[in-house]
Parts: C-alpha cells; structure tokens; sequence
C-alpha cells in the first residue's frame, strides 16, 4: 500500500432500488440460460476497447505502447474463477459508481415491469435488450470484483458486490491493476463451476461472441500462455460470397442480444460518389421497445472500422428495429458528434441504405411470400410511418403495405391487388380506421359497401389514422374514410339484392329526419337518410371536410386538439324500426326514438351513451309502450 489513494477505506455504497430489484430478479434466476452472461460481459469489453481506440483518435498518448485491443479470458479451475480482462478505455471511480450500481437506461422500468409479469424463457431475451447486461454475472457468481484504469489514469479502482443490495469501491492498487482497462473477476456458485472450463468457455465464445472485432484469447490456468481463439476480424469487411448464413445469424445475435434469427439481411458496399459498407438486419422478431417514443435506431457507425457511435440517426426512424452498422471511409476518423447529425456524407449514405432496405424487402415480397408476411406482421405498422414522413419512399411504401380487408379473410392484400378489383367507377379507395379488427369489420358503416360488393381496408393500427390522410393516392385513387362525408354508393347496385325503395324519401321519413335534426341540433350536425346501411338502424359519420372520427378521438385523447366536430348520424330509410318510428306521431314517443337512435349509434363506435340514466329511463318507457301494445 504506496499511494495515497490506497491509504482510504473501502466506501460501502447501497444500489439504486431499482438495481436491488434487478439483481435479486436474476439471482432468483427467471432465466434458463445464463450463458448469456459471457457474451455480456465480452460485448462490454469490446465496446470498451473501441472507445478506446476512438478516444485515443485525439489523443493518441491514451494507446501508450499497447496499441492492439484484446481480450484475456482467465479460467481458474480449482479456485472456481472466471476473469474477463480488456485493454480498453477503463472507467474511474465515479464512472463505476454511475455504471455499475445505478440503472441510466430509459427502458428499464418496463424491464422490471416485464420480468416481473414474467413468462418463463422470455428474459434471456430482454437482458440484452434493454441493456442491463453487466448485471447478468451474479447469474453465476456469488461474488463479483471489478478492478479498473482509466486510460491515462494513475489510479485504479476495485468494485466489488455479491449482488445483494450493496457493493463496496476501494482504490485498488496500481501495480497489480490492468495498465489500462478493466478486469473483472467472477467468482462463480456451485452450481455454475463448469464455466471455469476451458471447453464450455470456448465453445460459448465461439457460439455467441465469433465476431466480436476485438481478438479474444483464453488462459486456460492461471499461469498458462493466452492462446487467442477469435481474430477480431470485422465482419463486415469480407465481401458477401465469403460469409455464411451462420456467420450472419452468429454475429446478428452478437450486435443485437437477440436469440432469433435476422427476417432479413442486407450487406453491401457502395463505391463511387460515396465509399461505404453497410450490414444491416431486419431482425425476426419485435423488439420490447418498438414504440417507445424514446428509442433511436440501433445502427452503430463505424469510420475505416473505428467505432465512432451508436447513437446517430443512421436511419429514418420508421426503420429503428433495424440493427446493424455502416463504416465509412468518407469521415474524418475525429467526427464530432454535431458534424454526424448535419454530415452530408451521411444524410447520402442514409438515403443509399434506406433505398437498399426498401429494396430488399420488396424481393422478399416477390421471391417468399411467406417470410415476407411475417415480417410485415412484425414491422408493418412502423413501416407504415414513413409513408408520412418520408415523401420520396412514400410510394414505395404504399407499395410494400398490407392490409386485412372487408374481403381478405385471414389473408393480407396489397394496393394493388385491391385496385385490381376495384369495381368499375370506383374513384376511392375505401378504409375505416381505428379500434380491433373485430370491431372494425362489425361496423354498421361497412354494410352498404359489403352489399355492393365493394371491398373496404380494415386499418386497426394507431398509425393508420395519421398516414392515409396524407396519402393522397395510389396509382390514381384516392383514399377514403367509409366512417366520413358522403358516401357516393348510389351508383353502385347492390350484389345480387333489388333495391327496396319503399319509404326511402317518404314525406313520413323526412318529416322524422327533420324532427331529429332539430331535437338533436346540439349533438350532430346532420341527420340523414344513408346509403351504407342495409341492417344496422344508424350509424354516426364525421362531417365532410372535419377529421375522420376516429382520429379525432386519437387527437384529442393526445391533448393535440379541443373538443371534438359534431358528428352526422346517419339513418337507415329501409330499416323496418324506423319505418315505424316515422309513421309514428307521438311526440314523447319520437322524442324518446330519435335520443336512444343517437346513443344506439354511439354504442355501435365503442362510446358510451351521452347520459347512461336519461338512456336507460328512455329505454323503460320505449319498452313499456311495446309490452303495452
Ligand atoms: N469492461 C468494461 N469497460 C469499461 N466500462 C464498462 C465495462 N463493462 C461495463 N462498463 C460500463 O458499465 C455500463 C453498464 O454496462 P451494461 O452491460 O450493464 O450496459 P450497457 O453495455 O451500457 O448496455 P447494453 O448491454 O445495451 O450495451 C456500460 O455502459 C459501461 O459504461
């Protein structure tokens, strides 16, 4: 003990709660494959290391005379040890404090949320997903010493918990501590020993971390010569007929922690104005996070394989579940982070991946239908938002989508299969937005279209609502609400049905339409005589030119707008019950009809009566009049 750092006590520090609740989660493991835990703590250790090389860009002092980054894997058979050590940036004392006992991450409240609601086998999964990945260790180990320098520190710091609501920080001392970097010593449970041996340790390796690109070597007893067991060598740099599949899916699930494999693969480098290389995945399922208004896209940047960040908007964010990276040799290697968001450079290379992206999903659309649908189903709906934010793809986009429809069944169709069987005169293309697809096809306003045949697009995602109103067309059609304006069928003939004229314009009709009109004046602003009813009684549609009603129910759920447009209730002339309501003159009576028709068609939208006890009052005395008759 020489320096004066050493001379301080250890400090005993408590973790956040939410660390305390973490550990005590995965000690009580939730999770069948602990495994896991060596690939997170090397995925750590070559981050590490690649900060390193890119701090070390500016300052070149950092890298003293140990350029190479590597990592060491040090097994400990009969002292029942594991240790992991990098040659990387290392941290100092307050940034082991913030790194290893409190929980930065947005992300990890639904984390905890989820675990706890957990369904066996998930977890696996998520520990690498949201990020909590160095705390996997007390997986295996009981007790836990991380030793670390700084790069170009004199001091060096030892951490050390066993995981159960506290850890102790201590100056380590210099002379045995990393040079530079962090070694971290596992000291692993009974039941975890066999990870001391070298064969489980390198096959894991081998399994979940091949591509790592900083070398790794194994010292199979403490005083054993490292013997390097994967070459560091990137990935990305050997052209696509050098790879396999395997090689993809292992280096996939080493850059993402997910277990599954990529729906998709994109590799390819652009030569020419701009000299890149891009590996990006669709991965096979969704990610937790997805809408999450936080999460950025996941694509790391690389400049002549130099890892520079994983934090730049690589792509549009409607294709954020994309993981992967691009390496460019077009930046300077000292890119600051200001540089990246307004590069140029970049904003070409994001378009050339976007487009190539597109393009390759499109090929899957042609050549497996099959792997193509579950791709959709797992990212259609945040594709679909790029049909409003991205102009130039927005075509393409259209293109892609699939919808279930009024006719698809369980099936999905695309645009143009609809356009294809768009009835002659068709002007529109005819959706209703918003709720289930159950609720969406047992809608009363898609009865008109059903009984002409016409198909109608069922769109039950939220996004729905905001892209097809700034979708102005598809190959010469436009987009139209059924649940909105007028509803044009006249001019179609019903399929295989005459038409029942009797009553529709009736003066007894009229004369009940303008009573309700009037009674009702506060409430809607119309009430007429509709064409897209053939069974239900009523049904509400939003005014011409106010927004369709169920974004506006979004809008306004969002706070972005006030109050709400009246709606128009609209009333079926051929229904037998208002066939009699109008022929009806009693006047308490019409009062109590035309209030529970308006209620009735808003129970029909999924709201609830304006006033449940004039409602349920109404309803007694309609049903005592009819016991009566
Ligand atoms: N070997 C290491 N060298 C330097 N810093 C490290 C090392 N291991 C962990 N850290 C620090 O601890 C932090 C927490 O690590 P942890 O694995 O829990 O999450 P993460 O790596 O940030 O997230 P993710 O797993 O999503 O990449 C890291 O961000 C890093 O700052």
């Amino acid at each position: 003990m020489t320096t004066d750092t050493v001379e301080k006590p250890a400090e005993t520090h408590a973790f956040e709660a939410d660390v305390a609740r973490l550990l005590h989660m995965m000690v009580h493991s939730v999770y069948s494959d602990k495994d896991i835990f060596l690939r997170e703590l090397i995925s750590n250790a070559a981050d590490a290391c690649e900060k390193l090389r890119y701090e070390a860009i500016e300052n070149p002092a950092l890298l003293a005379q140990d350029a190479d980054s590597r990592i060491t894997l040090s097994l400990d058979e009969a002292g029942q040890k594991i240790v992991i050590e990098d040659n990387g940036i290392g941290m100092s004392r307050e940034e082991m404090i913030e790194a290893l006992g409190t929980i930065a991450r947005s992300g990890t409240r639904a984390f905890l949320e989820r675990i706890q609601a957990n369904k066996a086998g998930e977890g696996a999964q998520l520990i690498g997903q949201f990020g909590v990945g160095f705390y996997s260790c007390f997986m295996v180990a009981d007790r836990v010493d991380v030793v670390s320098r700084r790069a170009g520190s004199s001091e060096a710091w030892q951490w050390s918990s066993d995981g159960k609501g506290s850890y102790s920080i201590a100056a380590a001392d210099p002379a045995s501590a990393p040079s530079r970097g962090t070694r971290i010593t596992l000291h692993l449970m009974e039941d975890a020993k066999s990870y001391a041996s070298r064969w489980t340790i390198e096959r894991l390796v081998k399994e979940q971390s091949g591509h790592v690109p900083v070398p790794i070597r194994v010292r199979e007893k403490p005083e054993a010569e490292p013997a390097q067991i994967t070459d560091g060598s990137a990935l990305w740099t050997k052209s696509k007929a050098e790879v396999t599949n395997e090689e993809y899916q292992g280096f996939y699930q080493s850059l993402s922690g997910e277990y599954d494999e990529p729906a998709l693969t994109v590799h390819f480098r652009a030569e020419g104005r701009h000299e890149y290389t891009a590996l990006a995945f669709i991965p096979g399922s969704q990610p937790f996070d997805m809408f999450d208004p936080d999460r950025k896209g996941r694509m790391k940047l690389y400049v002549k394989r130099v890892f520079i960040t994983d934090d730049a908007e690589l792509l549009p964010r409607y294709l954020r579940f994309v993981r992967g990276l691009i390496d460019t040799a077009d930046l300077p290697l000292n890119v600051s982070r200001e540089m990246i968001q307004e590069s140029p450079i970049l904003s070409a290379i994001r378009k050339g991946v976007t487009s190539r992206i597109l393009t390759a999903i499109e090929k899957l659309a042609e050549t497996d239908t099959e792997a193509f649908l579950k791709l959709w189903s797992n990212f259609g709906s945040v594709l679909k938002e790029g049909i409003y934010e991205d102009f130039e793809k927005r075509d393409q986009l259209l293109a892609l989508s699939r919808f279930r429809t009024t006719t698809s069944g369980e099936a999905y169709r695309s645009l143009a299969d609809y356009v294809k069987d768009a009835k002659e005169g068709q002007e529109a293309i005819y959706y209703l937005a918003g709720g289930s697809l159950e609720q969406l096809a047992a809608s009363p306003q898609l009865e008109g279209f059903r009984a002409r045949g016409i198909e109608v697009l069922l769109l039950a995602d939220q996004i729905d609502s905001f892209w097809v109103m700034n979708a102005p067309q598809f190959e010469g059609k436009s987009f139209k609400s059924v649940s909105q304006g007028a509803a044009d069928l006249a001019q179609f003939a019903k399929v295989g049905a005459e038409v029942a004229a009797s009553g529709t314009s009736s003066p007894a009709l009229q004369d009940l339409l303008t009573f309700a009109k009037e009674r009702l004046a506060d409430q809607v602003s119309d009430v007429r005589s509709s064409e897209r009813l053939t069974e239900s009684a009523v049904c509400l549609i939003a005014a011409e030119g106010s927004y369709d009603r169920q974004l506006e129910k979004i809008l306004q759920g969002a706070g972005r707008i006030d109050g709400g447009t009246k709606p128009v209730l609209e009333v079926n002339p051929e229904h037998a019950m208002i066939q009699s309501i109008a022929a009806t003159q009693d006047p308490a009576f019409r009062e109590d009809a035309v209030l529970l028709l308006l209620d009735q068609a808003r129970v029909l939208d999924g709201e609830k009566p304006a006033d449940p006890r004039a409602f349920a009052e109404r309803l007694q005395r309609v049903f005592a009049r009819a016991a009566q008759v």
